[in-house]
């Protein structure tokens, strides 16, 4: 069988290897020739797959991983009998994970009852889903805008008009141009300024669900919106000026926890494996075990947070999320790099468009481990914030688990 894969995929060799030959090759610039003799195409986002890649070529078995499917003509596929999978939930974990550390990067006090902020989910699936529950266990009020589900699935369903009246939007549908309910824009410039003074606007579904020329208008009226954008319009060839009226900014990274990239492979080298009749003869968990073994902070698993000077529950919260995951470093590597390209041609790295420096700043992004792989050390300093009031380490959130 040949297959041909995305580089970026990860344990592309462990799992895909020995199933055929297997030739990898830059997802962005993917062509026809690529894949013309393939019989299984494996892709992540950036691969447009339709027609112009495949008019002409063998290929049977089509699979992404990744949640996000919106690169993909699936009517093509389906009417050339060529089989379809993606990985539905596979990194949902990791955005998340994402969304909480950005609100904590932010001091948007998530974790105070007496801050009675009251969350918004555009997009319920998976992600806004996963989401919501630990909103939900958190004791916070959410608010759920998703046309597609009834009350029965979700019993805080509520108008467009109301989610967008929340302290704290966060939108997490998929990028659709037609049907009942396109994203297309769905934030358009009329949306963006009826937002509530003050509020704080989360996009990690996908860069066109918000307008982002009217995102640039309205921040240049309003300083008071707080806004985090991990996907772009248009991306890699993001707004640049947008980058820097928003609060963090990132590339498209939400999803690029270690373990939700392999469970993406994961998935598709099930379903490749079902298709073609072979048998599965690996399993995740000791992949994972060996990635993390080579990655000094998720082998050691346990962390050590720095609390000294922060007396507050809110400077421990921090800490201790930021020796999981420091949102503020990608934010800082990405407008370093997208600014340097902006304004001298080149980026640190000899970069000299924005494609190459957002794309490179993905292929090379630090290994991040989510939070169900650490446990905190220094007990004693974790039984005080217990006593102060910590419930936040108890809920799942964060899946910290507490050596005894
Ligand atoms: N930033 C990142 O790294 C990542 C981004 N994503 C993006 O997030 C999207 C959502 O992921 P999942 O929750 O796993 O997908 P999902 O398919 O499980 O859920 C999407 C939800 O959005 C809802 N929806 C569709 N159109 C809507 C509309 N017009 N208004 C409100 N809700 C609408 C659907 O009914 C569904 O419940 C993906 O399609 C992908 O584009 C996913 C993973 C990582
Ligand atoms: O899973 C999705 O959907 C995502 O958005 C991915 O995290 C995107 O990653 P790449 O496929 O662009 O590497």
């Amino acid at each position: 069988m040949n297959i041909i894969v995305d580089e970026n995929v990860p344990l592309a060799d462990e799992l895909l290897g020995e199933l055929g030959d297997l030739q990898k090759r830059s997802g962005r610039s993917l062509s026809r020739s690529d894949v013309k003799k393939a019989d299984a195409l494996i892709v992540r986002s950036v691969t447009p797959v339709n027609e112009s890649l495949l008019d002409g070529s063998s290929v049977a078995f089509v699979g992404t991983c990744t949640i996000g499917t919106d690169h993909v003509d699936k009517s093509y596929l389906a009417a050339h009998d060529i089989a379809f999978h993606s990985a539905p939930g596979c990194n949902a974990n990791s955005v998340v994970e994402y969304v909480f550390c950005a609100l904590t990067a932010l001091s948007i006090p998530w974790w105070q009852p007496q801050a009675e902020l009251t969350f918004g989910i555009i997009g319920c699936g998976n992600v806004g889903g996963a989401l919501y529950r630990q909103l939900q266990r958190l004791g916070i009020t959410v608010k759920v805008y998703d046309p597609f589900l009834s009350m029965e699935q979700c019993e805080h369903l509520s108008s467009f008009g109301d989610v967008i009246a929340t302290d704290v939007i966060c939108v997490h549908t998929p990028y659709t141009t037609t049907g009942p309910y396109p994203t297309h824009h769905l934030l358009n410039h009329e949306v963006l300024l009826q937002l509530k003074p003050g509020a704080v606007l989360l996009n990690a579904g996908r860069g066109g669900v918000i307008d982002n020329a009217a995102l640039h208008r309205v921040l240049a009226q309003r300083s008071d919106l707080k806004v985090v954008l991990d996907v772009w319009e248009h991306e890699p060839q993001i707004m640049v000026e947008l980058m820097h009226q928003v609060d963090i900014a990132t590339p498209h990274i939400a999803g690029y926890s270690v373990d939700g990239k392999a469970r993406g492979t994961y998935m598709i080298y099930e379903r490749l494996c079902e298709h073609f009749g072979l048998p599965i003869r690996h399993s995740l968990p000791p992949l994972l075990g060996q990635l993390k073994e080579q990655t000094p902070q998720a082998r050691n698993a346990l962390i050590t947070p720095d609390f000294s000077g922060n007396s507050m529950a809110e400077g421990h919260l921090g800490a201790v999320m930021k020796c999981v995951y420091d949102i503020s470093e990608d934010d800082r590597r990405f407008r370093q790099a997208m600014t340097a390209v902006a304004q001298e041609g080149v980026d640190q790295h000899g970069n000299k468009t924005l494609v190459a420096a957002f794309d490179r700043l993905r292929k090379h992004y630090p290994p991040r481990f989510e939070f169900s792989n650490f446990s905190l050390a220094e007990l004693p300093v974790c039984r005080a914030l217990f006593d102060k009031g910590g419930e936040q380490f108890k809920t799942p959130l964060l899946h910290i688990g507490f050596t005894p």
